[in-house]
């Protein structure tokens, strides 16, 4: 298992430099400075991963990133473009624009890229310039970028200052042969900028070829991985994308703590994300979005049940052999939020009973009032407990210890969130270890008032509408466990 990256790595023609396969242990992390993202989650402050992707024009370097995009789906990527740092041209250039050297490393405003790419690097949003290539002009403070799991930085010269290298995780040159790269070349400016052969073969000679000798072969040197015919090479984006994953470390936490179980993302999901965090999202769709992924995440939940196997028979007449899974179960919200994952829990188990916590901070002193309303055999039964949210983990702490107080288990009780950050999953786990948690997304951390990051805020008051809610205020359960304030008893 171990030689496996390097054996892989042969056979997708992948070079790593000498320097770097050096530093490459056998399991694919490196050594050094390069280390921090897993402690980053530790500490809750991820670091992006940066990648530069370098390579002569027309090399496959935008294949080489969608496909590095498409395979990490379940992390967020942005990718930034050097061509989006050009130069606008002067009018006197623009009348000898065929003379224009757009291959030379002086075509490209890097001072700017340089403070852009420092500024994503510590989690700062900015602003990113357009180039217009038919009027060869540059708007300024054209894009917001937000900071992301990723950053993939391409573009042909991106390794050829050493401030901006400096700034990468991973150094990916495209190695495309010349005569593909013309080829592309051609087809491109002819058929998509509707030049003519004549000028892309002088423009090729005059300034292509020679930038590519002068300026870009020369960086090829700084990769750490080079990869032999570009989008082409599936192996060697596989395992470009293996070694993502280690570093970002989300992996790491699903092995450090094996109770957390992430449900396997899809674009679906991840459009649903996108929605419900999105803080212009009307309350109508918040609550329509979130209550799809509850759905999903309560359907996961439940697959972690004891079952044993059942036999039925179809109305073939031939035998089924599936499962069936246990029938002592109660539902707990924790309330306020928990509750807006009843309603999924609901649909998915006819009649279940569903019982309720709510964890009060009174002042700031730490002390907490709990007031429940569980079932009363609680002790026999397993236990999904609802919360969308784990942050800093102590409210799951003192709803778990609730539970196994009133005698459940602790390998009977799951807990559902929507998102949880590493380091809600890091208490609940040390105390817990035995208690399942299964969430959709793991999050980056928690800001300085234990706000989870980049979260979805307030989720009780988007999801219930109540921006004005008094949730300083105690309530209990009353006996047809209706949430009352405490002054109504
Ligand atoms: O892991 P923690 O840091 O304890 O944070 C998570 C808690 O915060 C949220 O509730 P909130 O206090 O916002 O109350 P609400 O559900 O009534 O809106 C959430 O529903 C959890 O119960
Ligand atoms: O970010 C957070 C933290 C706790 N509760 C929320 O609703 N959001």
């Amino acid at each position: 298992m171990g030689s496996r990256p390097v054996d892989d790595a042969a056979a997708a023609g992948v070079h790593y430099s000498a320097l770097r396969f050096e530093e490459l242990n056998i399991n694919g992390s490196m050594s050094g400075e390069e280390r921090p993202t897993t402690s980053g989650v530790e500490n809750g402050h991820q670091e992006p991963f940066v990648i530069g992707v370098a390579g002569g024009a027309s090399s496959g370097k935008s294949t080489v990133c969608k496909m590095i995009i498409d395979q990490l789906r379940d992390q967020r990527v942005v990718v930034v473009t050097q061509e989006s740092f050009y130069y606008g041209l002067s009018d006197e250039e623009l009348v000898h624009v065929h003379d224009y050297n757009f291959d030379h490393p002086d075509a490209f405003d890097t001072e700017l890229l340089l403070s852009c790419m420092e500024n994503l690097k510590h989690g700062k949003a900015v602003d990113i310039p357009n180039y217009n290539f038919k009027t060869y002009k540059s708007v300024a403070s054209a894009r917001k970028v937000n900071p992301s799991d990723v950053i993939i930085l391409e573009g042909i010269l991106v390794f050829h200052d050493s401030r901006v290298r400096d700034l990468m995780n991973m150094k990916i040159f495209v190695d495309t042969d010349a005569d593909v790269r013309l080829t592309r070349r051609i087809r491109r400016d002819t058929i998509e900028k509707g030049r003519d052969i004549k000028t892309v073969l002088d423009q090729y000679s005059k300034f292509v070829k020679p930038a590519f000798e002068d300026f870009i072969l020369p960086t090829k040197k700084y990769a750490d991985i080079i990869i032999p015919r570009g989008g082409d090479n599936d192996v060697a984006i596989d395992l470009i994308v293996q070694h993502i994953r280690t570093k970002l470390g989300q992996h790491d936490l699903c092995k450090v703590h094996p109770n957390l179980y992430v449900i396997q993302t899809t674009y679906q999901i991840r459009g649903m994300h996108t929605i419900i965090r999105d803080a212009a999202t009307t309350t109508h769709d918040f609550i329509f979005y979130a209550d799809r992924l509850i759905r999903l995440v309560v359907e996961h939940g439940l697959g972690h049940l004891p079952f044993k196997e059942k036999q039925v028979i179809t109305p073939t007449g031939s035998v089924y052999t599936g499962v069936e899974f246990s029938k002592r179960l109660c539902g707990i919200s924790v309330i306020r939020s928990g509750e807006s994952m009843e309603n999924a829990l609901r649909a998915c188990c006819k009649g279940i009973k569903i019982g309720k916590i709510l964890i009060h901070r009174e002042g700031d002193n730490g002390k907490q009032l709990i007031y429940h309303n569980l079932p009363k055999d609680i002790a026999n039964r397993h236990v999904l407990l609802l919360d969308p949210i784990l942050g800093t983990g102590n409210s799951a702490v003192q709803a778990i210890s609730l539970l196994l107080n009133k005698g459940v288990q602790e390998t009977n009780i799951i807990f559902l969130n929507l998102i949880s950050a590493p380091q809600g999953v890091h208490v609940v786990s040390k105390r817990f270890p035995r208690v399942k948690i299964v969430t959709s997304e793991i999050e980056f951390g928690l800001n300085d008032d234990f706000r989870v990051i980049p979260g979805m805020g307030e989720f009780g008051d988007r999801y219930f509408g109540t921006d004005d809610y008094q949730s300083s205020t105690p309530f209990f359960c009353d006996e047809k466990n209706r949430v009352r304030l405490i002054s109504a008893k």
